[in-house]
């Protein structure tokens, strides 16, 4: 998979493809990561990527003409990071993890000039409700979360528990020492019973859904076993 990100200020990126899970993957040729530099397609003397609002009013408007070039060079479906996008979800993750290549527009400013998005754009996309000064991050989060679906990028094992994964938010994680400060990990998980760690797990995903995001139980079918873990739940909360 190829995830291009086109941007003013790449070097917000060279953290990003060096470290940790997503380094490692790049190193491994799991998935490539482009960063195209938008500047580089801005043949004017001043190299002005940006210029004043049509109709007046404060801040800047990223120009047409580089973005136009810029996605030239790239492939695949074309995503703009702004406030005004669908919400991004795993589902839309998991989507677009599917793609051969993607291509994501970093705005800055006010944004870009809207017949690059009437024209390229396919998804306008919103990591959530609230504003920042640029659509880097929210490009870095979506590269984020889309290449950790990639085969090979994380372990198949703690993809499959990946919270929201099943549905569910995550349960309690705990490691060595098995006492720290006079807290204590549950005896369950350290019994080696593993039928009933993984109960005592299906469990507090449930508790934790219930109590934080039950809007995530309407739509969800529960098994017979769930079902019951969630009555046993509703008592024990005495709700
Ligand atoms: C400057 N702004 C407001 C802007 C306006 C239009 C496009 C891009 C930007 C860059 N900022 C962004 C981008 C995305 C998100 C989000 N919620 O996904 C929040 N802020």
């Amino acid at each position: 998979m190829k995830i291009n990100i086109l941007t003013l200020f790449p070097e917000m990126f060279s953290g990003f493809k060096s470290e940790s899970i997503i380094g490692k993957a790049l190193e491994k040729n799991l998935l490539e990561i482009n960063i195209v530099n938008i500047r580089e397609f801005c043949y004017d003397k001043h190299k002005q990527a940006d210029d004043m609002p049509f109709g007046g009013g404060a801040g800047m408007v990223m120009k047409p003409e580089p973005l136009f070039r810029a996605l030239e060079t790239v492939k695949g479906k074309v995503i703009y990071t702004t406030p005004q996008g669908v919400r991004f979800n795993q589902k839309l993750a998991i989507e677009l993890a599917q793609e051969e290549e993607i291509t994501i527009i970093a705005g800055h400013y006010e944004g870009i000039d809207e017949r690059v998005v009437e024209s390229k754009v396919d998804l306008e996309v919103s990591i959530g409700d609230f504003v920042l000064t640029g659509g880097e991050l929210p490009a870095m989060m979506m590269a984020d979360c889309i290449a950790r679906l990639v085969p090979g990028v994380i372990k198949k094992e703690s993809y499959e528990n990946d919270s929201f994964f099943n549905g569910l938010l995550d349960y309690p994680h705990y490691t060595r020492p098995a006492e720290y400060e006079g807290m204590k990990v549950p005896e369950v998980l350290l019994s080696g019973h593993h039928k009933n760690i993984e109960t005592w797990r299906l469990k507090e995903s449930l508790k934790r859904t219930y109590l934080r995001r039950r809007d995530l139980l309407v739509g969800r079918e529960l098994s017979k076993e769930e079902k019951k873990l969630l009555a046993e739940i509703k008592r024990e909360l005495g709700k």
